[in-house]
């Protein structure tokens, strides 16, 4: 058999510390340093292998050599994504449990969306009027929350808008958190469990018919690969898999507005007939700015890409933050330039905010399309249906802190609707 390439090493032990401290960045700056797309650090206590580039995320989403069993810390788990959802099965039972997730994705449903979308943003327009100040992040937060629940089939009622957003926001803005914020995020999951669980029951009595098509329905009659209903308390993780991410949305909406104030000469193309620009923005503020930063997979069998050796269970992680800002991919990758996509075709494997490859055989994210559709109407409402001052504020982000959301949340006053 034919010897291995060494495979390039970080030196210091343990790059735990490093990686805290240089959050998003801390991949693509190892990247650099080594001069190599693939490398191996120590993280949290165990040999990683570290990949970026379009190539390796071919690679990473190979699904006869990587799988997620084992990959995601218990922490994300308890907090952000739940137990025994779908970003942790692997082979069939992943592509079952997922084509009940593109079920609900269709041309229709996503339509359907769009215009419950365009309804919420008239509303909160006319509160707009009447408000001396505007935080787009919080209003947003809330915004979308009544938007995933209303397309979801789940009753929210006026009294649990405040209390259901506090929880769900604590989901997505706490998982690399430690301590106090930790516990907090891990009962607010719990509690947010115990509510859809409920409403699971419910609707299994018949004591509550969610409309045809919505995840609540699709969730609570969904047979797993061997027949059997999901028991309420993962049917219910399925359920908050789409309502938590609809709400994390205000996180892209933030800084959609922010590339819009930073970046006016692209103004005009916003209001232009054509959709492709308003898409066109979307993506650029996808590709830019941070968000996920990266995931983790374990070697299925040994393997050897490229010469280096892959042995089974190593952990693996896939750098999300450094592809999208990968020079051989992206000129000037640094810039916000939204026409860059005329040049640079997106692929399955180069533009990866939301992970990559197929939908259904792989983990890439099953709400992109629902992301992308809302982000173009939030920025259609910001940049063509309003007008607003931009009053002094902190409009930095870190790349440090994870999830990185605008220093300011992004404030607006004297917001008027355009005639
Ligand atoms: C807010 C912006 C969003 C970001 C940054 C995001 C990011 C991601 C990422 C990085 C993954 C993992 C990809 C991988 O493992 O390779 C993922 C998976 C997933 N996302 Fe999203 N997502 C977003 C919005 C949404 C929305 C709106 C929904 C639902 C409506 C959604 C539902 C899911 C589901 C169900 C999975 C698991 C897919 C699987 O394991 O097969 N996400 N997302």
């Amino acid at each position: 058999m034919q010897e291995s390439r060494p495979m390039p090493k970080l030196e210091r032990k343990n790059q735990t510390a490093s990686m805290i401290r240089e959050g998003y960045q801390f991949l693509g700056n190892r990247r650099r340093g080594l001069q190599s797309n693939i490398f191996e650090a120590h993280i949290l206590g165990e040999k990683v292998i570290c990949l970026s580039g379009e190539q390796a995320a071919a690679l990473f989403y190979d699904t006869e050599k990587f799988i997620r069993k084992g990959a995601m810390p218990k922490r994300f788990q308890e907090t952000l994504t739940g137990e025994g959802g779908v970003q942790s099965l692997d082979g069939v039972a992943h592509r079952h449990r997922k084509e009940a997730f593109m079920s609900l994705m269709s041309a229709e449903k996503i339509n359907q969306l769009k215009e419950m979308l365009k309804d919420q943003w008239e509303r909160k327009l006319n509160d707009f009027e009447k408000q001396q100040e505007v935080n787009v992040y919080s209003e947003a937060q809330e915004l979308l929350l009544r938007l995933a629940c209303q397309w979801a089939g789940v009753p929210l009622k006026e009294k649990e808008v405040q209390e259901k957003k506090e929880a769900i926001i604590q989901l997505f803005e706490s998982p690399v958190t430690l301590g106090y914020k930790q516990w907090k995020a891990k009962k607010a999951r719990q509690e947010l469990e115990t509510w859809i669980g409920g409403l699971i029951k419910s609707v299994r009595k018949g004591d509550l018919i969610p409309f045809e098509g919505t995840a609540m329905k699709v969730f609570a009659f969904h047979r797993d690969e061997q027949d059997e209903l999901l028991n309420e308390k993962i049917a219910a993780v399925e359920v908050l898999n789409i309502i938590r991410p609809i709400v994390a949305i205000s996180i892209y909406i933030a800084f959609e507005v922010h590339a819009m104030i930073q970046h006016p000469e692209h103004q005009k193309r916003l209001a232009s007939e054509d959709e492709k620009d308003l898409q066109d923005f979307v993506q650029e503020v996808r590709r830019l700015y941070p968000f996920f930063p990266f995931n983790a997979a374990r070697v299925k069998e040994d393997f050897k890409w490229e010469g280096y050796a892959f042995k089974k269970g190593t952990l693996t992680m896939l750098d999300f933050y450094g592809t999208n800002h990968d020079p051989t991919i992206w000129n000037n990758p640094e810039v916000f330039d939204p026409t860059r996509f005329k040049d640079e075709p997106i692929t399955p494997y180069n533009l990866i905010p939301q992970g990559g490859g197929e939908f259904i055989l792989n983990h890439r994210c099953a709400g992109e399309w629902v992301t992308i559709e809302v982000m173009k109407v939030s920025l259609d409402y910001f940049a063509n249906r309003m007008t607003f001052d931009v009053p002094k504020q902190d409009l930095s982000y870190s790349l440090v802190n994870i999830p990185s959301i605008p220093k300011s949340k992004i404030i607006l006053k004297n917001v008027r609707r355009k005639d």
